[in-house]
């Protein structure tokens, strides 16, 4: 009997939990939107994870839907395009993106960012680096409280050329990483998860990162990787869904 009625109350705090942070998601991603998005914006980048399904709702119920392009950052955020009845275009006919709106793991005081827990990095960094203005949306347990590699601790994101995996695996051991694991698909799928661009994943743990420009440039060098999950001073905004239901947000 107490156990049943301990187990309905973890329940319904797990809810509770659940809901707040949902209800953060949603908050800072339609604030991001109507703040943001501007009439005049022609080509929309549309990033990916769960926050950013809040992004695609409130730019679907936009009344000029036709007068913009929405490009994506991978499969899943092609379905949020064309699920919220957008205009789907790519980045091969649209290089040049108004702006664009992205979810993140982590979020330090400067804007850098983790990004690639749900393994889309490398299109994401495309079209962000594509796009004049670029902002995040993300909830309150994404800011980091110091360094980025704090609140995130599963690693920094590396995508990497499939059969490069060993010898990176090396070389970031040898740049000092704690630990190193080629990202699985779990009970989905036997083996490493494999991107939306047919390459693998590597998440590199380095503890706090004190310096997380340097760390990106030499993660960068390392042959075989394609794209690293820190996004140096690319944001221009960061919307956090506070606990409280308020929106803070952190500018350049
Ligand atoms: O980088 C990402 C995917 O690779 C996501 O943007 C990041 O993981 C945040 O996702 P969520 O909004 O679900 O917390």
């Amino acid at each position: 009997m107490l156990k049943t009625w301990i187990s309905k109350l973890a329940t319904r705090q797990m809810t509770t939990i659940g809901n707040k942070v949902e209800a953060a998601k949603m908050a800072a991603a339609f604030k991001a939107v109507d703040e943001n998005l501007k009439p005049d914006d022609r080509i929309i980048g549309i990033g990916s994870g769960s926050t950013v399904v809040y992004v695609a709702e409130r730019i679907g119920q936009s009344s000029n839907k036709d007068s913009f392009t929405c490009i994506a950052t991978g499969f899943q955020s092609k379905e949020l395009i064309i699920s919220n009845g957008l205009r789907l275009g790519t980045i091969e006919q649209f290089p040049k993106v108004d702006i664009a709106f992205d979810g993140a793991d982590e979020v330090d005081s400067k804007l850098n960012l983790i990004k690639g827990g749900g393994a889309c990095l490398f299109q994401e960094k495309l079209v962000a680096s594509a796009a004049s203005k670029f902002v995040v949306v993300a909830d309150y347990r994404k800011k980091s409280p110091s360094s980025l590699g704090v609140q995130w601790t599963k690693g920094v994101p590396i995508e990497i050329v499939p059969n490069s995996y060993a010898k990176v695996t090396r070389d970031l051991q040898e740049m000092g990483a704690k630990s190193v694991i080629l990202r699985q698909g779990g009970s989905a799928k036997a083996g490493p998860v494999v991107t939306d661009n047919n390459n693998f994943l590597i998440d590199a743990d380095f503890g706090a990162i004190e310096d997380p420009e340097k760390l990106h440039n030499s993660i960068k060098q390392l042959v075989g990787v394609v794209e690293v999950g820190l996004f140096i001073q690319m944001a221009d905004k960061s919307y956090f869904g506070e606990e409280n239901g308020e929106v803070s947000i952190w500018s350049k």
